[in-house]
């Protein structure tokens, strides 16, 4: 309910109230996805339809993003023994009700029947969002008990193109929302980013970082508004104290285009608070032009042009022909009440203002015997008021001294919380009762001269929507602009290379005493594939998290930890990022692995960002750098750009075979411990060009651990010998050597041929020297054929 929605209740304006239905097509249409949701907290139907693999992959994502609180399909999915492949995914990580199938048609064949023609052909191409939205809205109905008012609701169609996706188990993984180690919101990046003052805008920033934008000049004019707030102080100023003063617009909104089907007294309440929530809000308009009067900046301007909407006006103008001045919102819940009970003018109704003057009348009793019995009893008493108990009796005493049983007789009820006695009596009991009769006589009375001034609003409530986009972006906005001025953030510039001076870990930067080691980062496209090395615990998988949550970061127009930044648009963003709490088997985390690493895969393509970390630990050696090579040469054939951390330095192999690899490592130093005779390793987080030249590291790094001397002893000297046998094997005639060379020659020509990027004078001289390096290397090349160098 509003009356919690303050800047604190980021908590509660994050859990689940969202809708889904999702209805598949059938036989040749199989795969086909229509979806419509609804946020129980925002009037706004979102319709998506698109066409899925065989995994399902988008729905769960598209699932995953709207963390829904229940999702319904059709029953004829769910038969039992015999349901869909995509039930029986949702089922297994969701709450599915399962609805009648009816419901999913009836609303198409309305819309056959002719009503709109703009509609009817959207219906032919929309079909499956359309049958989930007629699903979606008689459900509603039926859980809510209300209907939506006639034109009231907000319907957008969302295809799948506009925003970047990130799978869920990258969101994950990145620590997007939830930090995999610790609970706590703050150790994420909504956490570094949200200083937003309304649930709205606490919502807009999770559901951004989720799917950043991918189009330049919608986040540069977004970067635009930063920047200008950055620069004037005042105009940052005085939007924040504004929008802290909204309270959950959204939702607002949905509750009063909502018509309840039954008159409850609990019904005619919520509208009278919401028609006082609705004023509230409407009266922070003019403030809000005022403090956007001076930008400059388009995006801001066309915010406060949308301000300039004379609906906002005409419905205010409406609301205080009906509504006092003075009625507000107000935090505590007798201020609210009093607000609710006074909210109508006087003179609109007589018997309503006959039905106040009781109520006040009781009120005024109810003070006057509370005060009769202090002097009574001479005891401390006081008037309190909770929704739960309505009036009672307050006491605070030194409870030792006083214990309960001193109490007069007539209290009844008695509680105690710390030096505080909470009592009642009967009388107090029966006054409340009366209190409460009254009260819902005017609630009643109230209620209806409330939904006569709603019927006529319904038809400028619009405006609303408007509003409620504006509030939520600005928020946003300015929470990027405070977090920049907290950190010294840089504005980010859209390329076609990903380049970053001096970048840092932005949540490592919010947690740890002192400022990360600071990085650079070069990719283009005639270099779009690093591989990373590096012993244990030197930054690589920080170093990968940190370039995906910059790129997240400049995507959804926020300013980025670094000195300076360019960035490509990622259509996608992968991760393949190894979680240490892993608590399932170890072949079930090699499935996981191998899973996620053929979604990627199957879903890469030449815009996206693919960061992989230790791929193939959870299987032998031998079987994870055969893996691993593979995945990577299937990398190379797209010009995704590729950050690959790994401990198989069989890897770095790839730079001497194609000319797009880079081998980079993190260095570290080895210094002596001179109390204890020992060399320690220093770690320097500091990223260079490279394979790593550090050997036995893993040991190292036990060593330094608590494992007992004696086991790391003869871990040493059996790593030793199996390092010896492994050399034995792989000993090698000059022939078998000469055989390898010329393979990986012909796989070098293929790849460089294929690779289109590098101009033919480049290629040329590449191409010259591979074979005067194999014929220094090899005297029997001239067996080569001969028109290889073509
Ligand atoms: N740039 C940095 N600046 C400061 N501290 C860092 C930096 N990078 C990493 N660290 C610290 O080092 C720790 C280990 O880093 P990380 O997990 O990235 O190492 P790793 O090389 O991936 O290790 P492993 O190979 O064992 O997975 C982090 O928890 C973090 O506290």
């Amino acid at each position: 309910c509003p009356a919690q929605a303050t800047s604190s209740s980021a908590i509660s304006a994050h859990s689940p109230s969202v809708i889904v239905a999702v209805v598949e097509g059938r036989g040749l249409a199989r795969g086909e996805i229509g979806m419509a949701s609804i946020d129980l907290k925002s009037p706004q139907i979102i319709l998506s339809q698109f066409a899925d693999n065989t995994t399902y992959a988008k729905v769960i994502t598209k699932l995953k993003i709207l963390s829904p609180l229940e999702i319904i399909m059709s029953n004829t999915a769910c038969v039992a023994g015999n349901s869909t492949k995509l039930f029986t995914l949702i089922t297994e990580n969701f709450k599915v009700k399962d609805f009648h199938s009816f419901f999913f048609l009836v609303f198409i064949g309305f819309l056959q029947m002719g009503c709109n023609t703009v509609l009817y052909h959207w219906s032919l191409y929309r079909y499956y969002c359309l049958a989930a939205v007629a699903a979606l809205l008689k459900y509603v109905e039926f859980i809510q008990n209300s209907v939506y008012a006639p034109k009231s609701l907000k319907v957008c169609f969302q295809g799948s193109e506009q925003t970047a996706m990130i799978d869920s188990s990258s969101a994950q993984n990145l620590e997007l929302l939830v930090n995999n180690q610790d609970c706590r919101n703050s150790h994420t990046l909504f956490g570094v980013l949200n200083y937003t003052k309304t649930p709205g805008g606490s919502r807009r920033l999770r559901s951004n970082i989720l799917e950043p934008l991918v189009d330049v000049e919608t986040i540069n004019m977004r970067l635009d508004c930063v920047q200008e707030l950055l620069q004037d102080e005042e105009l940052f100023f005085g939007l924040q104290s504004v929008i802290s003063r909204f309270l959950d617009t959204e939702q607002l909104l949905s509750v009063l285009v909502q018509i309840p089907k039954q008159d409850t007294v609990n019904a005619a309440e919520s509208k009278i608070t919401n028609l006082i929530y609705l004023k509230h809000t409407l009266e922070l308009v003019d403030p809000l032009k005022v403090a956007l009067k001076k930008c400059n900046t388009p995006l801001l301007r066309a915010y406060y042009g949308s301000l300039e909407d004379k609906r906002f006006g005409i419905i205010l103008e409406k609301i205080r022909t009906v509504i006092n001045d003075d009625a507000r919102y107000m935090k505590g819940c007798l201020n609210m009440r009093t607000q609710k009970c006074y909210a109508v003018r006087s003179n609109i109704n007589e018997f309503l203002d006959i039905a106040r003057r009781t109520y006040t009348e009781i009120v005024d009793d109810i003070a006057g015997m509370i005060s009769q019995l202090a002097e009574k009893y001479s005891l401390p008493l006081r008037t309190s008021f909770s929704s739960a108990r309505g009036f009672f009796i307050q006491m605070t005493v030194d409870c030792a001294v006083f214990p309960s049983d001193q109490l007069p007789s007539e209290f009844i009820k008695i509680s105690k919380v710390k030096n505080s006695y909470s009592f009642t009596s009967a009388d107090l009991i029966k006054m409340n009762e009366r209190c409460q009769e009254s009260l819902r006589e005017i609630y009643h009375m109230t209620y209806m001269i409330v939904c006569k001034l709603l019927s006529e609003i319904y038809e400028y409530v619009h405006c609303l929507y408007k509003l409620s986009d504006t509030v939520s972006m600005l928020d946003m906005l300015l929470s990027f602009a405070h977090a920049c001025t907290l950190s010294d953030y840089v504005r980010p510039e859209f390329t076609d290379t990903l380049a970053i001076k001096q970048g840092w870990h932005p949540i490592l930067e919010k947690i740890s005493v002192e400022k990360p080691v600071a990085n650079n980062t070069y990719i283009t496209e005639g270099s779009n594939f690093l591989i990373i090395t590096g012993p244990n615990m030197s930054g690589k998988s920080t170093y990968l998290k940190q370039i995906a949550l910059c790129q997240i970061m400049a995507q959804i127009g926020s300013y980025v930890p670094a000195e300076y930044s360019s960035f490509r648009i990622a259509e996608q963003i992968f991760t393949r990022i190894s979680t240490d709490d892993d608590i399932e088997t170890n072949s079930s985390t090699f499935m996981k692995e191998m899973k996620e690493i053929a979604y990627i895969l199957h879903n890469v393509n030449d815009n996206s960002l693919v960061l992989i970390d230790e791929l193939g630990r959870g299987t032998n050696t031998e079987e994870g750098i055969g893996i691993s090579y593979a995945v990577c040469e299937y990398l190379l054939s797209s010009k995704a750009f590729t950050l690959f951390a790994t401990h198989f330095l069989e890897l770095c192999h790839l730079e001497a075979l194609y000319p797009n690899v880079e081998n980079m490592h993190f260095e570290v130093q080895h210094v002596k411990n001179a109390s204890r005779n020992k060399e320690a390793i220093l770690y320097t987080y500091k990223l260079s060009k490279g394979l790593t030249e550090e050997k036995n590291y893993g040991l190292r790094a036990a060593e330094a651990s608590s494992l007992p001397p004696s086991i790391v002893m003869d871990a040493r000297e059996i790593t030793t010998h199996i390092t010896r046998q492994i050399l034995q094997n792989h000993r090698s005639t000059p022939e078998m050597e000469r055989q390898r060379a010329v393979y990986h020659l012909a796989t070098r020509l293929v790849q460089t041929a294929r690779n289109s990027q590098l101009d033919r004078d480049k290629l040329r001289v590449y191409l010259s020297n591979l074979k005067k390096k194999y014929e220094e290397d090899f005297p029997r090349a001239e067996e080569l054929p001969e028109k290889t160098e073509e």
